[in-house]
């Protein structure tokens, strides 16, 4: 077993209309071969530079050893603990690869200030940091390296020997971190971040952490071939007709983990997904979604369900109308990768640009700079604040009403995103606001942490079909954490990233709630008890 799918339904249908035009197009053999022309002409610039990962296992493969002997080394200076400082296809794939292996590894993803200083206080004589950034300019993660390197030098101990910086030849980080003498790992810069999880961007984390990279190298490979040959039977051609071919087409891809070993295989998948798909009002949305989700009691016309399932239930019966699949990680990887480009080439967009990405960033860099006031609020309710884009979303004066007033603004073929700028760790209930929307909407919900979902489904928001409606949730944290040399806090830059992309998906027309708990634990507590 390295990697099955079954179809059935609308997604048989798909794939029976669609496969054989791929097989006939060569499309398999040219994805292998880099034929960047596959997208279009409009497409062909950026596929050109961006097609990399068709060789990634072989690449990569001479990294292992050099990464075994680095965390070897660290091992041996006393080092036990991993932290990685990273954001979107630098974070989510070594994320997916240490939760399936049981290793731990601490991700910072975040700019909440209570997270961070979480992690900073957790083992620091100990622990080793892995920066990693392709473009070594994301604010994030240059924050997260600043505030190590002073935290390092204010316990004596030279960051030089602790941190370790993953990016692509050429970056600013890696003209910097060669110049102060750090050790860094360059990836192929012809591939982009969302498909670098068989780089050293995965690669370099999970093995220091402790993962058995070479194994995960070894799963994809094993079905390299069979996803390059022009064939009927080719799996990445079958899963791309099947969840970008329906017709009309099912839009939102409910994900479930039913029996998969792999541990958290939809939160590195949403990115690719989204970020690849969600472009020119078009795109699938990942939903990811628990065995006993509200939305499958709603026989909901647009929602196609992928079930990750263990082995031997891929080759029995498939439940009607849903896609199967079973497989190792290092299979899953390369096999979606491949369907998210044939996805893209039947869906007519580019899967490797993100063209909405920036102007959330733009608009935090501008609200950093200009520093206005923040609106008062419309309201306050047992200690949450309501602001939004309309003043008719707030005019009932309560949480409950305003949120059902946001939920009155959903389309028929519409969603409802729901993104929690919080500390991910104290407040990680608040993934339970899923479920209990999803049963109020009737309609699916995401739910993505900022403002990591910045770097993943965010592209989807403002650049897919516009039919979503969004809820922010935000904190007065307690505390603020200063970031060495830049002219603002991670209290300020959570704020700033919440409200500008509030103000870009609001220039998209999109309705958006803002709830702010000033009492961070109360808030939610009673948010969570409003909605039950
Ligand atoms: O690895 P980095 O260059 O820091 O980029 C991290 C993330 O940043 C952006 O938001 C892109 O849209 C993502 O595709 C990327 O994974």
């Amino acid at each position: 077993m390295s990697f099955d799918i079954t179809v059935s339904g609308a997604s048989l249908e798909a794939v029976e209309r669609i496969v054989p035009q791929l097989v006939t197009d060569l499309v398999a053999s040219r994805i292998a071969g880099q034929d960047s022309s596959l997208w279009g002409q409009d497409a062909e610039a950026e596929a050109a530079k961006r097609l990399g990962w068709t060789e990634a296992v072989v690449v990569s493969d001479p990294l292992v050893p050099d990464i075994l002997a680095l965390r070897d080394r660290l091992r041996s200076a006393g080092v036990d603990h991993v932290v990685l400082g990273g954001m979107g296809g630098s974070s989510l794939a070594p994320e997916v690869i240490t939760r399936t292996a049981g290793v731990e590894l601490t991700i910072l993803d975040t700019t909440s200030p209570g997270q961070i200083l979480a992690a900073l206080s957790d083992r620091l004589p100990t622990t080793a940091v892995v920066i990693s950034s392709k473009s070594g300019s994301t604010v994030e993660t240059d924050s997260h390296k600043r505030v190590y390197e002073k935290a390092f030098r204010d316990a004596g101990i030279d960051p030089i020997e602790r941190i370790v910086v993953v990016t692509d030849p050429g970056s600013p980080l890696d003209v910097s971190a060669r110049a102060d003498g750090y050790r860094v790992f360059n990836a192929d810069p012809n591939v982009g971040g969302r498909y670098s999880a068989l780089t050293a961007f995965g690669l370099v984390p999970a093995g220091l952490a402790g993962v058995d990279i070479a194994a995960l190298l070894d799963e994809a490979s094993s079905v390299a071939g069979r996803i390059a040959v022009d064939q009927d039977d080719n799996p990445a051609l079958i899963l791309g007709a099947a969840i970008a071919g329906t017709r009309p087409l099912k839009d939102k891809l409910g994900i479930i983990a039913d029996g998969t070993y792999i541990v958290g295989f939809a939160d590195w998948a949403e990115q690719l997904i989204a970020e690849s798909t969600g472009k020119l009002g078009k795109g699938l949305l990942p939903v990811v979604l628990e065995k006993d989700a509200p939305e499958l009691g709603d026989n909901l016309p647009d929602l196609q369900i992928v079930r990750l399932v263990e082995s031997a239930r891929a080759t029995e019966e498939v439940e009607e109308g849903e896609i199967e699949i079973s497989g190792t990680l290092g299979a899953q990887m390369l096999v979606w990768e491949t369907a998210i480009a044939v996805a893209g080439r039947i869906l007519g967009i580019d899967p490797f640009d993100q063209p909405d990405v920036e102007s959330a960033k733009e608009a935090t860099r501008g609200l950093l700079n200009d520093r206005p006031e923040l609106p008062a609020p419309a309201f306050v309710d047992g200690g949450i604040e309501a602001r939004a884009t309309a003043d008719a979303l707030t005019a009932s004066g309560s949480i409950l009403g305003a949120i059902d007033a946001l939920l009155a603004q959903l389309p028929s073929d519409g969603y409802l995103s729901i993104q929690a700028y919080l500390n991910r760790h104290q407040l990680a209930k608040a993934v339970e606001l899923r479920e209990l929307l999803a049963a109020r909407a009737d309609r699916p919900v995401t739910f993505g942490w900022g403002p990591r979902f910045l770097h993943s489904t965010g592209q989807f928001h403002k650049g897919g079909p516009a039919v979503g409606v969004f809820l922010q949730l935000t904190a007065d944290e307690p505390r603020d954490l200063e970031i060495p040399d830049r002219p603002f806090t991670f209290g300020e830059l959570i704020r700033a990233q919440a409200q500008g992309d509030a103000a870009v998906l609001a220039l998209h027309g999109r309705p958006v709630l803002t709830l702010t708990l000033t009492e961070p634990a109360d808030g939610l507590r009673s948010l969570l008890s409003l909605l039950s």
